[in-house]
């Protein structure tokens, strides 16, 4: 059985999705820049639209999965099951006022003010759990310009780096949700494609988990073993292996996670490391 898997066709989410996809060893091959389906190699096959309306296609049970942002799978409010977080498209959805409003904290924001946003749902909800009344000014899109053509006093959009607020002279004021790029699929889906989507899960985690972590190797002195032993930890200690040598040096090898890179290297060649080799990881299935 085929499923299908609904991705980004263009956008913020889309080359970072098919990149994950291809280092699970599923290939997106693609006919051509705009096909809007594509084989994704063994049971599954991709099929491209817009990042919005992924959530209602998997709700609907158009496709079994999907990958989308989870700020539209709470706007769109859809019944979905969530799978697992694929830890790209980090951003945050907020309240932003121009800097010369003299808003800023949420409850800044009066009782009929108007909101331009392009997720007039969470808006409404989140300054109905406020118990603030605002009027929603919907937009599709460029939100930070509302406020100086005066069509709305404040905006709520997502932002990252932050440099789109600031260039257009809006200030954060609060945060409404944090999102990433989720895996999401159909409730309705049988065992059969449970059981399918669980393989495909552990694809992708296998990545992710890759992505933190660097494999490091080393000749190191036998006597100094012990001492080794505190510096790589690896998954369940490091792997040692004889060398060659009439036993003087042993090779060391370990998982590490890439940030203790640095200092684990200085530490090995303190303790008269020689040959390190620190390489990426493809996949870890722990
Ligand atoms: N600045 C950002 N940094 C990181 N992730 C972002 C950023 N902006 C958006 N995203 C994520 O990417 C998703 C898709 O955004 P994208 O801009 O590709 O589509 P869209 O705005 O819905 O449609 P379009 O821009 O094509 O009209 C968002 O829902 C969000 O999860
Ligand atoms: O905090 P920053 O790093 O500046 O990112 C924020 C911007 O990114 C998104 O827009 P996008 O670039 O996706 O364009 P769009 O408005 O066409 O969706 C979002 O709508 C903001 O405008
Ligand atoms: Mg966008």
């Amino acid at each position: 059985m085929l499923l299908k898997i609904a991705l980004p066709n263009k956008g913020r989410l889309s080359e970072e999705v098919r990149e994950l996809f291809n280092e699970a060893g599923l290939e997106v091959r693609v006919r051509g820049d705009r096909a809007l389906t594509a084989s994704l190699g063994g049971e599954f096959e991709a099929i491209f639209v817009r990042a919005r309306d992924i959530p209602e296609f998997v709700a609907d049970g158009a496709a079994h999965a999907g990958v989308t942002g989870w700020d539209l799978v709470n706007e769109a409010g859809r019944q979905l099951e969530h799978l697992m977080d694929l830890e790209l498209g980090r951003c945050r959805l907020v309240v932003a006022a121009r800097e010369e409003s003299g808003i800023g904290q949420a409850s800044d924001v009066r009782d009929g003010m108007r909101v331009a946003s392009c997720f007039p749902r969470l808006t409404r909800d989140y300054f109905a759990r406020r118990g603030q009344s605002i009027t929603v000014v919907p937009v599709s899109g460029a939100t930070e310009i509302a406020p100086h053509l005066g069509i709305a006093d404040i905006v709520v959009d997502l932002t990252s780096t932050g440099s789109t607020l600031k260039m257009n002279g809006l200030r954060e004021v609060a945060t409404v949700l944090e999102s990433s790029a989720r895996l999401v699929a159909c409730q309705a889906n049988d065992a059969e494609v449970r059981g399918t989507l669980d393989e495909l899960k552990l694809a992708l985690g296998s990545v992710l988990a890759a992505r933190g972590k660097r494999y490091v190797m080393a000749n190191v002195p036998k006597e100094m073993l012990p001492r080794v032993r505190e510096v790589l930890p690896g998954l369940n200690g490091p792997t040692v292996v004889d060398v060659l040598d009439g036993g003087r040096f042993v090779a060391v090898h370990a998982v590490v996670p890439a940030k203790a890179i640095y200092r684990t290297v200085n530490a090995l060649k303190s303790l008269g490391g020689e040959g390190i080799l620190v390489t990426r990881i493809e996949r870890l299935v722990a």
